[in-house]
């Protein structure tokens, strides 16, 4: 049974390593210490505006599945280019944010319809795992942040995106939610915000440790600090992975 889940992480991994690096000399030097076969990497908004695309396509040809995860929000038209954009370097996953619409969304979607070889998975942002109640009601929101998961998700899910973000916190509700047998679409739960047992917490609010979050539901975690800021990276991955065999 143990031989099997870790068979099943080497050519499935659930970890995406966030790089949020800004000298590429150190981020090229954490690389090299890496594994596609233990992990993806995600390139946000920091290393794209350091290095651009290039960079995307250096992890690209070295095997990785990467996440763009430069969450675009714009008119329905810029985010459709923005997205073709990012399927042509080759990624894995790219985003948007959900609160951009249903429209915003439709077209997204569609702009990455005419990819029959390597379509990334689209997916979008619910609530910023940095987010709390208090944060919500300052930009005029008055549902709890599991509310307006709730409430993001499913416009996601009726826009036939392929999951979400959102905090492991939520991925119990959004698996039953939207996994019953009767809607089997899959529909993946992406979940930030996750911090092994004793690491600190930086900026995120809404967070669970790697076991929680798989025993939650969640299909990918992506982690940063934790293994970015590991004396020795591989070898944290590696104790994720091992903690997270269910
Ligand atoms: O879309 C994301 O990846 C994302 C969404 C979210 O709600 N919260 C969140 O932290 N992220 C990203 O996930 C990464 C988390 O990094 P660490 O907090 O260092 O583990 C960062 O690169 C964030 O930009």
């Amino acid at each position: 049974m143990k031989n099997k889940t870790v068979t099943n992480i080497k050519s499935d991994p659930k970890i995406v390593v966030a790089l949020d690096f800004d000298q590429i000399s150190n981020a090229e030097a954490f690389i090299d210490k890496l594994d596609p076969k233990l992990c993806r990497l995600k390139v946000g908004k920091e290393m794209f505006t350091h290095f651009g695309p290039s960079f995307v396509t250096s992890l690209v040809n070295k095997n990785y599945d990467v996440f763009l995860d430069l969450k675009f929000h714009d008119i329905p038209n810029t985010v459709a280019k923005a997205c073709q954009a990012a399927a042509d370097l080759g990624v894995w996953m790219v985003n948007v944010h959900a609160s951009g619409g249903p429209k915003m969304m439709d077209y997204a979607r569609e702009s990455l319809d005419k990819y029959a070889v390597n379509k990334p998975l689209l997916i979008a942002v619910t609530v910023l795992t940095s987010m709390d109640q208090q944060q919500l009601s300052a930009i005029g929101i008055n549902s709890t942040p599991e509310q307006q998961v709730l409430k993001l998700a499913q416009l996601t899910y009726d826009c036939d995106l392929d999951g979400v973000v959102c905090s492991a916190q939520e991925s119990k509700l959004l698996k039953s939610h939207f996994l019953k047998p009767s809607t089997a679409k899959d529909f993946k739960l992406v979940t930030p915000g996750i911090r092994p047992e004793g690491s600190a917490k930086g900026d995120q609010i809404r967070v669970m440790t790697p076991k929680e979050a798989m025993q939650a539901g969640s299909d990918y975690l992506v982690i940063g600090r934790p293994i970015t800021q590991s004396a020795d990276p591989i070898n944290t991955i590696i104790e994720i992975n091992n903690s997270i065999i269910l």
